[in-house]
């Protein structure tokens, strides 16, 4: 069943050298959810995806393809964001992140939606909960997402399972709530940056199972330099999460303590 909330619902693909993948997702996402609206966020791929993601927009007649062109690759946080913000502008209600690759499946979107019109801020499709799963995904990588997911769990004493996973979707006001500006995490370590702003803000966050399928065509943008920024920013936020608890221990503590009033002779 497609939820009501699908027609005012905008799905952001961020898209680098993805010309054979995009076509592709595009037309699944309106077989699954023909009222969503899609924004592709392209950053000037060499492979020609900004001019197929254009004309894909030229032939739906219903208007409901949108593109937004940036000069150069400036990685994944970058582009979702700058997608938010025109997403929120738009007055979208749901705004929906899905890779291009056919990773994940639009036909499971559903369920995302179904959380958001349930009462979550944020509906994260996981890997790791019961009912989630991954296909062909290459040992190395399953290592690197478990271990990567382990470590978010104990630095920031959060039991989200998945939350480097990236299809989610996010209530309007949870989002625009959020100071995006401050937003530093240019690569997939975005997808815990955000995650861990809503949970700080007391926002509602829930897993759906979702099966991810390792890409077919194309190549992984993942490098080095994005496991390590990711790594150090879920450090630093670990570390200022204890300083924070430490504080207000020491403030329950002194409150909890007898007020300093006479003092015995
Ligand atoms: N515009 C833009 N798009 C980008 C960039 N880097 C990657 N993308 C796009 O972002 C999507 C995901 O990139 P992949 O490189 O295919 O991701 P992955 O290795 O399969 O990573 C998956 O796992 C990560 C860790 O769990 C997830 O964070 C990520 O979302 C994804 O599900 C693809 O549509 C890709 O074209 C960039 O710099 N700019």
């Amino acid at each position: 069943m497609v939820p009501n909330i699908s027609d005012s619902t905008l799905v952001i693909i961020p898209t680098y050298n993805e010309a054979e993948n995009l076509p592709l997702i595009v037309d699944r996402l309106q077989q699954a959810q023909p009222t969503a609206h899609v924004l592709v966020v392209d950053d000037g791929s060499p492979d020609g995806t900004g001019d197929i993601a254009d004309k894909l927009a030229i032939n739906d007649h219903a208007g409901r393809i949108h593109v937004m062109h940036r000069t150069q690759k400036n990685g994944l946080g970058a582009a979702y964001i700058a997608g938010f913000r025109w997403g929120l502008e738009q007055d979208y209600q749901v705004l929906v992140e899905m890779d291009a690759d056919g990773s994940h499946a639009p036909e499971e979107l559903h369920r995302l939606l179904h959380a958001v019109d349930g009462g979550a801020d944020l509906a994260i499709g996981s890997r790791y909960v019961p009912g989630g799963t991954t296909v062909n995904w290459p040992m190395s990588r399953q290592l690197i997402s478990r271990v990567g997911n382990l470590y978010v769990r104990l630095a920031l004493g959060t039991r989200i399972r998945d939350l480097t996973g990236g299809f989610r979707a996010y209530r309007r006001e949870a989002l625009a709530a959020l100071d995006l500006d401050a937003v530093e995490s240019r690569g997939y370590g975005f997808q815990v940056d955000l995650g861990w702003r809503l949970l700080r803000a007391g926002r509602k966050l829930v897993e759906v199972p979702i099966t991810f399928t390792e890409r077919a065509i194309g190549e992984s943008k993942m490098s080095t330099a994005i496991v390590a920024e990711a790594m150090g920013k879920v450090f630093t936020w670990g570390r200022e999460e204890r300083l924070r608890q430490l504080r207000e221990f020491r403030k329950s503590r002194r409150g909890a303590s007898p007020s300093a009033g006479p003092t015995a002779p």
